[in-house]
């Protein structure tokens, strides 16, 4: 490499696909940067410096290159395929790096491998930093929401680093250190479940304004660039209009009709569901938007249903007031899935020893990131009015947009009940909802069942005490020692 180009940059990007190439341009438009960038295969680290020369990246085909253009301490972002590629990658750094330099992994990281690998990395005195980063292309050339973790010291380098590249909501950097080792990139995962429950949500209106109200796509569009100046406001809601209005070039018809009904997805939702399983922690909203994607991708169960159905329900009749009573239903649903994602953020910043700040969070998730939304300000003051509060459904605002959509989201679940439209978003949010706000629950019939066939005990509602009844004897009720479970 030339001689010229040693140290030269202050920041490195490894990996240059869609989300890395735009971090790096992103990173090369910030005042005092000087950016080096390498890839596996050199054809795309020559395509992004042929397309963009303003950028001034310092270019490397070899990884002791690449190593080498960086200033010391030295600072390195990954940006390749989670998994293999990422441990390939870091073991080319830590195999180069010295301790004080820093790698940061922006992939979209399982955390438990974040943790692994912080683990393995520090006795090196490198720092490993897993940070989060989401809001796509876009995002990553504009302004991302980062979610880091890792060690305080390691962000005290990379901060300003990162929050001059990320998003800007309301005066604010969408960044913020979210806790040690994995903690950044388990509240990106938690993001992720988040966002697959608000597409599910936004998904279960449409088909509802569309089976029901008999709308077309393009007035479905509009009336979701209404919803999009009120209180449902999102870049979800925004890009589901500009989808819903697309038209296909080939065949004239609406896009979306076009499209093979089978969603897919890449497994940060599956894991959200599995660790909140772990944490115990009902994701109900989350899970029913990952089950839902699967469901869809199942033809051969779907078209075997399909031939035995005989017919379908038919089809309720609605007036003029439908589409809003969908907008309350799905605020409402929204709000439930949201206080479950963050119930699981809380659960496992205990769990793993995070001082996570709720109410941050919410405030980064603002900008840039694909769940981005005005309504993240009412979660940020809710935890902020009241950090321990039980769940968001509990702070004084959310009771009561709840508490005034209750009517409409109970008429919505069972117009499409009837109408045979799926709802599992709508339907499970409610019976969460519902489960909670219940003032007994059935769940004293599942344990005689359990204390039944297994002696598993039970507690009573009048006594201190666990007890179990002689089901096979003579019923009598016996006390026992230890605990219910
Ligand atoms: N796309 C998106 O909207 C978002 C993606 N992410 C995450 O960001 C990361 C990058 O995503 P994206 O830009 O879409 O790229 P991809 O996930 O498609 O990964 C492609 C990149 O990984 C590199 N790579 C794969 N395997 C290896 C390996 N064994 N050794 C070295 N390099 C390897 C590729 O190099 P080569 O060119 O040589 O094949 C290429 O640079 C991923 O972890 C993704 O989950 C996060 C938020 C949003
Ligand atoms: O991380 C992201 C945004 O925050 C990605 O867009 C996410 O990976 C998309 O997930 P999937 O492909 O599973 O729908």
């Amino acid at each position: 490499m030339p001689e010229s180009t040693v140290g030269k940059a202050n920041i490195g990007v490894v990996g240059l696909a869609v989300m890395g190439s735009n971090l790096a341009r992103n990173l090369a438009s910030r005042e005092g940067n000087t950016v080096a960038v390498y890839n596996r295969t050199f054809a795309r680290t020559e395509t992004l410096t042929g397309e963009h020369p303003e950028a001034g990246f310092v270019a490397s085909e070899a990884i002791d290159d690449f190593v080498a253009s960086l200033q010391k301490p030295r600072t390195a972002i990954i940006m390749v395929q989670a998994g293999a590629g990422t441990d390939a990658v870091i073991d080319e750094l830590v195999e180069r790096f010295e301790p004080g330099d820093i790698i940061v992994d922006g992939g979209n990281a399982n955390f438990h491998d974040t943790i692994a690998r912080e683990k393995r990395i520090s006795p090196t005195g490198i720092h490993f930093v897993g940070a989060g980063i989401s809001g796509g292309e876009e995002g990553a050339l504009k302004g991302p929401s980062i979610m880091p973790g890792g060690s305080e010291e390691s962000y005290k380098t990379l901060g300003p680093i990162l929050a001059s590249i990320a998003a800007i909501a309301e005066g604010e950097p969408c960044v913020t250190h979210i806790g040690t080792d994995g903690a950044g990139h388990f509240v990106k995962m938690i993001h992720n479940g988040i966002e697959y429950a608000d597409m599910q949500l936004i998904a279960e209106a449409y088909d509802l304004l569309r089976t029901v109200g008999g709308l077309e796509p393009a007035a479905i569009a509009d009336v979701f660039s209404e919803w999009n100046k009120g209180y449902l406001e999102s870049y979800l809601i925004e890009i589901t209009a500009e989808v819903l209005r697309q038209v296909d070039a080939k065949t004239g018809k609406p896009f979306v009709d076009i499209v093979l009904d089978e969603a897919g997805s890449k497994g940060t939702g599956v894991w959200t569901v599995q660790n909140a399983l772990d944490l115990g922690i009902p994701v109900g909203g989350i899970a029913e938007a990952v089950f839902a994607r699967a469901v869809s991708s199942k033809p051969t169960q779907r078209a075997a249903v399909q031939s035995v159905v005989k017919s379908r329900p038919e089809i309720q009749k609605v007036d003029a007031s439908f589409a809003d009573d969908v907008s309350k239903a799905l605020y409402a649903s929204k709000v439930v899935a949201y206080a479950q994602g963050f119930d699981a953020i809380i659960a496992g910043a205990e769990k793993y020893g995070w001082n996570i700040n709720k109410d941050k969070i919410a405030k980064i998730w603002r900008g840039g990131c694909i769940i981005r939304a005005q309504f993240l300000n009412r979660i940020a003051d809710a935890y902020d009015e009241n950090p321990d509060i039980a769940t968001l459904l509990e702070a004084p605002y959310f009771a009561d947009a709840v508490a005034e959509g209750e009517a409409a989201w109970r008429r919505v679940v069972a117009t499409a009940a009837l109408s045979g439209v799926p709802v599992p978003g709508f339907g499970s949010a409610l019976s969460y909802y519902d489960s909670l706000a219940s003032k007994r629950l059935p769940a004293a019939l599942v344990q005689g069942q359990r204390d039944f066939f297994g002696a598993h005990t039970y507690k009573r509602v009048d006594e201190d005490g666990v007890f179990h009844t002689l089901w096979s004897g003579d019923r009598s009720e016996i006390q026992t020692t230890g605990s219910s479970h």
